[in-house]
């Protein structure tokens, strides 16, 4: 046994190794080799090393390592640069990532958000209202079949803006589902395996990149005839910024990064969001308690909610916290090492054929850190300490202050370099569907079901089972 290697995780089949143990449950399977091996240890996943380092100094390791040591591109970029197009976020190098993040923070302002929440109410109201899975007053409905059209919806009728939103009724929406299809850690696992999907990904990913220039140049030529944008969503913002160097932003590079940004949102939206309706299905308790600060804070008429407004609904703020705390979109984070790294106060070095694997979410369900863990509790948020965030330690990596996240247990949006930058556009729009789903409807598991299934981790993201089924009842 390497004595200056952590302990590798016991498995009988090389280059299959753990693959099967973890992909069933990452969350139990970390469980266990942590009660065995301690917070640090490499388990095999498809032939490759991956080193886990768990809790809160695991997460700093990772998500603070160097440029030098942690590559975030080498261990993502087969699967998201077939899917997003060439030059943007995997497949550049790290300080011209951090541009684009930059850019992309400019087109999410409290501005924007103000404009974005009439929009996403009205899309909600039109679906609900119309969706022949709602006619009656009430019954079951299976929320897969709902909340990623819900999502898309008001993510494309907002940040992607008024022309993909319309394309969703149509071609693009045909586009956006082969895209999709290649969007599955297949692609990570065999990234070399020429998939019959990911053949239609390429044609869709050519057709999307297509359809958004298109949009630019219609934009441009209507500004040159000094027509006004009609609303400032994102390739609005993106036509407006320049790199670093003072290069202006390809129109490729605009539409690749549109659709990095419709795969972002879609997926960890559509999950967060069916585990909120699901967990609140098995609480109507707690959903009352939603409907009451409703009514504390817009009336007994419930007059519309706005982006001000949002913010003072502590209870469902609670509510997407504590669900994004049990069910985290991401559950493992990925690096490739680039040169051999010490685990501080061990002898221990990781060498550079090895990944770096962070699991943030499980430090989250740790009795060390939260009492009864695995109990969904809003009401827990109410207690805790303000985010740790406001006190944490911050740095600008090019662009904005991000929290190093370095004691903090709860790291849904990551930490570092690599931090989510779509936290509160992500909040407006659960808040804003939860709002209204909460206003509209009241929802319970069907009989004999006291709470959701346990998650299927086979897709990319922790999603909930097939079907995912609530019983709905109008409120009036
Ligand atoms: C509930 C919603 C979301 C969650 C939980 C989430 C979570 C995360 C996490 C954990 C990371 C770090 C990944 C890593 O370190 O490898 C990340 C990065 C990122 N996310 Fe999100 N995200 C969410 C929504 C969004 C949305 C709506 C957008 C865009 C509008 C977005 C865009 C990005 C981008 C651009 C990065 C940076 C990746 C990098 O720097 O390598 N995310 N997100
Ligand atoms: N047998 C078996 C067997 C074995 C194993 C398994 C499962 O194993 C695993 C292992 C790791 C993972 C990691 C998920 C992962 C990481 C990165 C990304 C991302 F890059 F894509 C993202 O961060 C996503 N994101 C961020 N914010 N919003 N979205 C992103 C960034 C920027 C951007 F612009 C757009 C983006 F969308 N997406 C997903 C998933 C499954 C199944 C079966």
């Amino acid at each position: 046994v390497d004595s200056n290697k952590p302990p590798v995780v016991f498995h009988i089949f090389p280059f299959f190794g753990s693959t099967i143990n973890y992909g069933i449950d990452p969350y139990k399977f970390f469980f266990a080799c942590q009660e065995k091996y301690g917070d640090t240890f490499t388990f095999i996943l498809l032939g490759r090393k991956m080193t886990v380092y768990l809790g809160p100094k695991g997460n700093d390791f990772i998500f603070n390592g160097k440029l030098s040591q942690v590559c975030a591109e080498e261990a993502y970029t087969h699967l998201t640069t077939p899917v997003f197009g060439t030059d943007v976020v995997y497949d550049c190098p790290n300080h011209k990532l951090m541009d684009q993040k930059r850019f992309m923070k400019f087109g999410l302002t409290s501005e924007t958000f103000r404009a974005y929440v009439p929009l996403i109410i009205e899309e909600v109201e039109t679906y609900l209202k119309n969706s022949p899975l709602f006619s009656a007053r009430k019954g079951p409905v299976d929320l897969l079949a709902v909340i990623p059209e819900l999502t898309i919806f008001t993510a494309s009728r907002t940040l992607q803006g008024k022309e993909i939103r319309k394309g969703f009724t149509g071609e693009v929406a045909g586009l956006y589902h082969d895209l999709d299809a290649g969007f599955t850690p297949m692609n990570f696992m065999f990234p070399w395996f020429p998939f019959p999907q990911n053949k239609r990904r390429d044609a869709a990913q050519r057709k999307m990149a297509q359809t958004y220039m298109d949009i630019i140049t219609k934009r441009r030529a209507a500004a040159a005839r000094g027509k006004q944008p009609e609303e400032k969503d994102m390739i609005w913002n993106l036509m407006n910024q320049k790199y670093k160097d003072g290069t202006v932003v390809p129109d490729k590079e605009i539409a690749h990064m549109m659709i990095a940004l419709l795969m972002a949102g879609q997926h960890t939206s559509m999950a967060t969001m069916t585990w909120i309706l699901l967990h609140l299905a098995s609480r109507p308790d707690v959903v009352q308690d939603l409907y009451e600060e409703q009514l504390r804070i817009f009336g007994k008429d419930l007059e519309p909610l706005t982006y001000e407004s949002l913010g003072e609904l502590t209870l469902h703020n609670y509510v997407i916290k504590e669900t994004l705390r049990i069910h985290p979109p991401l559950h493992s984070i990925m690096r490739k090492v680039k040169s051999p790294m010490r685990v501080p106060n061990t002898h221990w070095v990781i060498p550079d054929n090895h990944y770096l694997m962070a699991a943030p979410g499980v430090s989250a369900i740790d009795g060390k850190y939260f009492k009864n863990p695995t109990a969904y509790d809003p009401y827990r948020w109410a207690g805790e300490k303000v985010t740790i965030e406001e006190e944490e330690e911050k740095f600008d990596f090019g662009y904005g202050l991000v929290s190093k996240g370095t004691s903090s247990p709860y790291l849904p949006f990551g930490a570092g370099r690599h931090r989510c930058i779509g936290e509160q556009f992500a909040n407006v729009q659960l808040g804003t569907l939860l709002a209204m789903f909460v206003r509209l409807l009241k929802m319970n598991l069907p009989d004999g079901q006291k709470e959701p299934a346990p998650p299927d981790y086979a897709s990319l993201i922790a999603m909930p089972q097939r079907p995912a089924t609530m019983i709905y009842e109008w409120r009036k």
